[in-house]
């Protein structure tokens, strides 16, 4: 019997409980302890709904920023809080829940109210489903933007599509790497052939090499039939893999023989097969660091990067924002039938002063919720959630203006030298000791991988 499917996470709420009662409901109930365990659980099943189970106190603002985090960039998907009522007057749960959630549900928590709201909720979510997908899967000729960084990459792209070979898309998450990935596509002698996305970082590491080359049957338990993998699936056409950073260095090995010779063997067999499909690769990462870490093969490294084209962040893009923000406005506002014609003078200026750490996809979800949210013709700052955080930086001081300009050409510098310290400092003219003096300053400490973490702070 087919099964609606609700991903449940614990925030120290009553979850086993309402497991209980959405099982009984006829829900299949996917349970995750953590945001990032939800997360991951979100990539590989894409569910139409899921479900926050809050504790009677708001979490730690750490585990609050990555709950948003993940919330933000899980707009398809329809949330629904179970609050306590004490919790329900803390204004930080209000703004939460009116930020992201389609529907709460406060004790006492009753079965049938509980089935009433999850139920309407995936309705809800199935019918905008609809609509979401004639937005999201924007058509290549759609990349926007007349900023001349953006006509760079499009010169980029263009020149990439004439080509076979393979090319290494790099840019900070939410660029448009995936889209970049599609014109190359639509461009090429192989536009009529299939376009495969697979997400390396999202599909369990005991599946995706079935997952990419295929199995045969009784292959492993479970396997009762062959399977074509997504390479072969993309024969003729292009294979884009996102996220190749995360592909464990077992399969690197199976990937590079698939580059050097176009063959692949399906698990549970010897039997080479010809495969004639381009392959795009994506990354946040810094792979050059990752090869130095020996996280990553190094002929693999030479053999993706035979041509490459970067995404520049949006916060560089600053001539394109307004026009992407208009576009996607109507765009939501179209097939909504929303009452917004546009944005008020306000929140264009929040718009153009707004940092957009998570790029083009934190636009599109903020404009997307402002559709929804407005119940005026034009749109405001709150409608964008974005009054609190850019209002108040407005009218800016002469120190506040120093300080973002210092921040700005910190980042740039670290990204510009694949976070070395030492070369940043070099190119800015100070010491070491400066430069993390600065990066302590601006929030822009480094993680292991290298990455600064303000690039996926929504705060910074
Ligand atoms: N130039 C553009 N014009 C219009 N929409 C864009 C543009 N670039 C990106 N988008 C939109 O922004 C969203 C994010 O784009 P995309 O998925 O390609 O980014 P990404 O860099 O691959 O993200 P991630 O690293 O998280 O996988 C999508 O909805 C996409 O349609």
């Amino acid at each position: 019997m087919y099964q609606r499917e609700i991903v449940c996470l614990d925030c120290g709420g009553a979850t086993q409980a309402i497991a209980r009662v959405l099982v009984d409901g006829g829900w299949r109930v996917r349970p995750a302890s953590s945001a990032d365990e939800a997360r991951r659980l979100l990539d590989e099943l894409a569910p139409r709904i899921a479900l926050v189970a809050f504790a009677a106190a708001l979490p730690d603002a750490s585990d609050v920023r990555t709950l948003e985090d993940v919330l933000e960039t899980n707009t398809r998907t329809a949330w629904v809080a179970l609050v306590e009522p004490g919790l329900l007057e803390s204004p930080a749960m209000q703004r939460l829940i009116a930020s992201y959630f389609r529907d709460y549900i406060s004790a006492p928590f009753l079965p049938e109210t509980i089935l009433q709201s999850v139920g309407h909720a995936y309705g809800m979510a199935t019918i905008d489903g609809v609509a979401y997908q004639t937005v999201a899967a924007a058509p290549a000729d759609e990349m926007l933007g007349q900023s001349a960084a953006m006509e760079n990459v499009r010169r980029v792209l263009r020149k990439c599509a004439r080509s076979r070979a393979p090319v290494t898309v790099t840019g900070e998450s939410g660029t448009g790497k995936e889209l970049a990935a599609r014109s190359i596509h639509h461009q090429s002698a192989h536009a009529t052939g299939p376009f495969i996305a697979v997400n390396c970082g999202a599909i369990p590491a005991n599946l995706i090499q079935a997952e990419l080359f295929g199995h045969c049957r009784g292959a492993f338990t479970g396997a009762d039939r062959d399977k074509i993998g997504r390479i072969e699936a993309a024969r003729g056409g292009t294979l884009f893999l996102d996220e190749i950073g995360d592909l464990s260095l077992g399969l690197q090995v199976n990937l590079l023989r698939f580059l050097q010779e176009g063959v692949i063997e399906k698990v549970g067999t010897h039997r080479p097969i010809s495969v004639d499909t381009r392959v795009i690769a994506a990354t946040h990462k810094n792979l050059e660091k990752a090869v130095a870490a020996g996280e990553f093969r190094e002929d693999l490294y030479y053999r993706l990067n035979v041509l490459w084209a970067e995404m520049p962040p949006l916060r560089e893009r600053a001539d394109d924002i307004e026009l992407l923000a208009q576009a996607y406005l109507e765009r939501f506002s179209s097939l909504r039938n929303g009452r917004a014609a546009g944005f008020s003078r306000q929140a264009l200026a929040v718009i153009k002063a707004h940092p957009w750490p998570g790029n083009i996809r934190e636009l599109v979800n903020r404009v997307q919720r402002a559709v929804v949210m407005s119940d005026r013709r034009l749109v405001t700052p709150a409608d964008l959630d974005l009054d609190r955080r850019c209002i108040s930086r407005n009218p800016q001081t002469l120190e506040q203006v120093r300080a973002a300009a210092e921040k700005d050409a910190l980042r740039r510098s670290l990204r510009h030298s694949g976070h070395n310290v030492a070369e940043t400092a070099r190119d800015l003219g100070v010491s070491r000791l400066t430069i993390y003096r600065l990066m302590e300053k601006h929030g822009l400490q480094q993680n292991a991988s290298g990455v600064p973490l303000a690039c996926t702070n929504r705060n910074a």
